[in-house]
């Protein structure tokens, strides 16, 4: 899988936060209403979120009807949207609250609806406010409890993306958005 992405040749290496979870533990995810990770929000991926091994995120997800795009495949926004998600996270390992500035997806093989996605996700480096990532996605068969878990030789690559997230300050990022809703914005 070949992709375009300008990753600075001059990154700092990005830093583990002494205070982020132990690999394997499940991360409690932005909000129970995301739509990437929270549990109750009724058209969401549902992504389960892990700490991986050094600055890595890992998730797994399964590929539910109403993800559909083409017949019987996930539509690619979706698959978008769970690197999104999981690539989101990076960042926190780090100890920073980031947005997303910049996202790339390579669609490598079609995704059949009913399967179990297994996502993993790694920081490049930072540069300043900048967190580059990059993840991968692989059909993987379920575990004992159902559910996706580690690809071994029999995952199939799927996709793979890169992101750009920029270091914000929660209070005054969402602070701001939600005063412009105020003023005349409605949510639908
Ligand atoms: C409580 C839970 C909280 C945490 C909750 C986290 C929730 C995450 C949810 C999943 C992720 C999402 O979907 S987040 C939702 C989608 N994303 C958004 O809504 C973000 C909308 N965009 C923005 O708000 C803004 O454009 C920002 C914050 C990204 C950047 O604005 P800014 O703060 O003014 O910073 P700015 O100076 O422009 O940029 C800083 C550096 O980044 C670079 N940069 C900025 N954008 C880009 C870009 N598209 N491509 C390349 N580079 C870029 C600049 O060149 C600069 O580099 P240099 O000069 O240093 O070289």
């Amino acid at each position: 899988m070949t992709a375009f992405f300008p990753v600075p040749a001059d990154l700092d290496p990005a830093d583990r936060a002494a205070a982020a979870p132990a690999p394997g533990q499940r991360l409690p995810g932005h909000g129970r209403d995301c739509y990437g990770c929270g549990p109750d929000a009724p058209h969401g991926l549902h992504l389960e979120l892990f700490a991986g091994d050094g600055v890595a995120v890992t998730a797994r997800m399964r590929v539910r009807p109403r993800f559909e795009g083409g017949p019987g495949t996930i539509h690619g926004g979706v698959l978008a949207s769970a690197f999104d998600e999981v690539m989101g996270h990076v960042p926190t390992m780090c100890g920073r609250f980031c947005v997303t500035g910049h996202l790339q997806v390579d669609f490598a093989a079609p995704v059949p609806l009913g399967v179990d996605l297994y996502l993993r996700a790694t920081a490049l480096g930072v540069q300043r406010r900048k967190v580059f990532t990059e993840a991968h996605a692989w059909i993987v068969e379920p575990g004992p409890d159902g559910i996706a878990v580690e690809p071994g030789a029999s995952g199939i690559p799927v996709a793979a993306a890169h992101g750009l997230f920029v270091q914000i300050d929660p209070a005054s990022h969402y602070g701001a958005v939600a005063a412009g809703r105020r003023s005349g914005a409605q949510k639908s």
